[in-house]
């Protein structure tokens, strides 16, 4: 027998002809949207078709230019996850809501109690009194929507609004929050989350809605819509990829990237060679060690004990031969992306060498650059001169991408490369990865989740307990080898 949701006394969202313009953009056009209490509605869609916009729109942070929105008590967790890194997991549990008191203090030990419950149901309890910026980038997600389900208890929230909560997350966390998610459905809570990850839509939706160019395209049953029907609703009739063939590339005789002995927190005795020409894909779950591999590979730290060497020579702090490496960090909200500078600014901050001119930086030069890699990645909107934070995430990322490709890198490390990414820029993103690695860099690609970029590899490796377990030709492994090593 299905269970019925106990909906009593829970208030619907009910969004109805919304639309909301930023210039020349129509980000959002006439879009209605009911979510009924007890209900998971995915909402999906290109990069950049409006998907964050609604959202921002309904917890007030952008006022809809028409149309009304009503709802009742609505949490939500956002993209940047709204959490504080310098401030343990406990103070940014309980920042921002009212706390417990006890004697004109706050009760710290009810509030522990509190949050360890919360975080009992993700495994993290444990956690209070880190900091934050110490945990993996998916703990932190889960913490911000730990927090938020926290903040729902009780019958005060009948909503919960989450902007792609599971893009950092490794498939056993995803079921964690899943489970966490349809309980709370269960007790009446409407959810509604963003998504780019399609599987995630028919395994925990029960209704969806596709946007594209800002306006909804599809509302109704997730059981109505296969895969390929979600893909063609967000595309339209855009003229369809042709698949690229992953290409065994010519490998250089010595390694770019040389990795020996490596010793840092979550790594133990690594080593690793990354030679020119090909793409290495690098898997491991949270704690792997595989979240401190980008950025020592990149030479953006230095490991405690071990070397990296590049081109045959150890890379030492600060050391200028870095800036040859390409670095997209997964954490980009925080790492990859300059606020306050244009779309230009972002991809030719890097390319100096390029750019400058009789002394000073030739803006022509930099549009030209920029003007390219907008292109080349389709970023859009196709301006130069936006403001980066005007960008939607994903391509926020793909510029951030263009600032390393623009520079011709010798090697190019890139966390996540598919995170928050849509199915169709995927493929753009890869393609041209592959021919970066054609120009003779080694690239080096690492993830939680070896389906979405192992056929574009053409060498795999897995990190368990901070060393590398296995370490093999694309064609020489299958998926249930890798899973298993992860393991
Ligand atoms: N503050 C802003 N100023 C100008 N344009 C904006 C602003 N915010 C969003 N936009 C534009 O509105 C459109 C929709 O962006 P939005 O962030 O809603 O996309 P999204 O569907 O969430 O994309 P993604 O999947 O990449 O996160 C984009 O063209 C974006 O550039």
């Amino acid at each position: 027998m299905s269970q019925v949701p106990s909906t009593a006394g829970h208030q619907p969202i009910r969004i109805e002809n919304v639309s909301k313009t930023f210039g020349a953009t129509k980000a959002l056009r006439n879009v209605s949207l009911e979510v009924a209490p007890g209900s998971i509605h995915a909402l999906i869609g290109l990069n950049g078709s409006g998907k964050s916009t609604l959202v921002k729109v309904m917890d007030g942070y952008h006022s809809a230019d028409e149309g009304t929105v009503s709802m009742g008590e609505v949490a939500f967790v956002h993209q940047d996850l709204g959490l504080l890194p310098s401030l343990t997991v406990l103070e940014n549990f309980v920042i921002g809501r009212p706390m417990a008191m006890r004697f004109g203090q706050i009760d710290w030990k009810t509030e522990a109690k509190r949050a360890r419950n919360a975080l009992a149901e993700f495994g993290l309890e444990n956690t209070l009194d880190q900091q934050l910026a110490s945990l993996s980038l998916a703990n932190q997600a889960i913490i911000a929507c730990a927090r938020a389900l926290d903040r729902s208890r009780g019958a005060a929230i009948d909503s919960l609004v989450l902007d792609e909560p599971t893009s950092a997350l490794p498939s056993h966390e995803i079921g964690l929050l899943a489970d966490a998610m349809k309980a709370f459905a269960a007790r009446g809570v409407g959810i509604v989350f963003i998504t780019h990850r399609l599987q995630e839509v028919k395994d925990l939706a029960d209704t969806v809605t596709v946007l594209r160019n800002g306006e909804s395209v599809f509302t109704g049953p997730t059981a109505d819509l296969a895969i390929p029907d979600m893909v063609q609703l967000m595309v339209g009739d855009a003229p369809v990829h042709t698949t690229h063939e992953a290409r065994a590339a010519v490998r250089t005789a010595e390694p770019v990237l040389s990795i020996r002995a490596l010793h840092d927190d979550t790594i133990d005795d690594l080593d690793l060679d990354i030679y020119g020409g090909e793409i290495v894909g690098a898997f491991g779950m949270v704690g792997s060690g595989l979240e401190r591999l980008g950025a020592l590979a990149a030479g953006r730290e230095i490991a405690r004990a071990g070397t990296v060497e590049f081109e045959g020579r150890p890379l030492t702090a600060g050391d200028a031969r870095a800036r040859r490496i390409g670095y997209v960090p997964s954490d980009r909200p925080r790492r990859g992306v300059l606020p306050g500078l244009t779309v230009r600014e972002n991809i030719s901050v890097r390319s100096l060498a390029r750019t400058i001119r009789a002394g000073g930086i030739s803006r022509r030069r930099e549009q030209a650059l920029a003007a390219r890699w907008t292109e080349e990645l389709s970023v859009k909107p196709r301006d130069p001169e936006a403001s980066i934070l005007t960008l939607s995430g994903g391509n926020q990322q793909k510029a951030i991408l263009g600032r390393w490709l623009a520079i011709e890198p010798a090697a190019i490390v890139a966390e996540e490369p598919t995170q928050g990414i849509d199915v169709w820029a995927k493929q753009d993103i890869l393609r041209r990865l592959r021919m970066t690695a054609e120009t003779g860099a080694g690239v080096l690609l690492t993830a939680v989740e070896p389906e979405e970029i192992i056929d574009f590899c053409d060498r795999v490796v897995v990190l368990r307990a901070g060393r590398v377990v296995l370490d093999a030709r694309r064609e020489d492994v299958v998926i249930t080898d890798i899973l298993s090593a992860m393991h």
